[in-house]
């Protein structure tokens, strides 16, 4: 991407589970087969957990994942003007096995449309001010706890009864103090989910326009 280019930032938000990831790497997918992958990009909110590396794992375990402190948005903020202003980045890479930043990073350059996703992002101002287009996932609570229990016990290496306990302390109580209020903020509220085809091609139609008109101004 050339300095001159836009860097547009979609921000994709929502419940865990709520299908933010399969929805945007669907949009990647379709939208890199057609206009090459150079074009766009996506970033995980969660690569901005903060580090844990100083912490025994009995006390990570007991962290509160689903509080916008647990997160680094001050860096996420930082790397999202860098990369607006054309500059690349070292994204950091999250373990959800050690609930930690592992020490390597990810050497990431900006692209003209960049998908961000994640459960907090619309819930710090600071954040919001750098989002372009903001889509929130609103799949029942009950959808997402089902999802979640099958993915966290394939994916994450969890138990079925850790899940359960989590969700009852943190996950759900965070979801109704910070994430739900923070729909007000969307442009667009996309129900059920990840597959949901016709908001993946309004979206695609959307970066089509996007990237024409940023085709136009070079
Ligand atoms: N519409 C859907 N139908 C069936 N499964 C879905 C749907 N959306 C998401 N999933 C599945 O639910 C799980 C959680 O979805 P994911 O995209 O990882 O959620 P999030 O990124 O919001 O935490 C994944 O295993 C995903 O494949
Ligand atoms: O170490 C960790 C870090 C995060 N979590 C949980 O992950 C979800 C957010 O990720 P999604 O992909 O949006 O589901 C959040 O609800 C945290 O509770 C974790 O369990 N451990």
């Amino acid at each position: 991407m050339s300095k001159s280019s836009q860097c547009v930032v979609i921000g994709i938000a929502g419940a865990s589970a709520s299908g933010k990831s399969l929805f945007a790497k669907s949009v990647y997918q379709e939208v890199s087969d057609e206009l090459g992958v150079e074009c766009i990009s996506v970033i995980s909110e969660d690569s901005y957990y903060k580090d844990q590396s100083n912490m025994t794992m009995a006390e990570r375990v007991r962290t509160n994942y689903d509080h916008p402190q647990s997160m680094d948005h001050a860096l996420l903020v930082e790397h999202l003007k860098m990369l607006k202003a054309g500059h690349a980045v070292e994204l950091p890479q999250y373990s959800y096995h050690e609930h930690t930043r592992l020490t390597q990073t990810r050497h990431f350059k900006p692209t003209q449309v960049i998908l961000l996703e994640g459960i907090l992002l619309f819930t710090e101002k600071s954040i919001r001010e750098q989002l372009d287009a903001s889509i929130f996932m609103d799949t029942p609570l009950d959808i997402c706890l089902a999802r979640r229990v099958e993915r966290d016990v394939r994916e994450r290496s969890r138990s079925l009864e850790s899940v359960l306990a989590q969700y009852h302390l943190t996950v759900r109580p965070m979801f109704k103090q910070f994430i739900e209020p923070s729909k007000q903020y969307a442009d667009v509220i996309i129900p059920r989910g990840g597959k949901n085809r016709i908001a993946i091609d309004i979206i695609k139609t959307r970066i089509r326009h996007l990237l024409a008109s940023s085709e136009e101004k070079n």
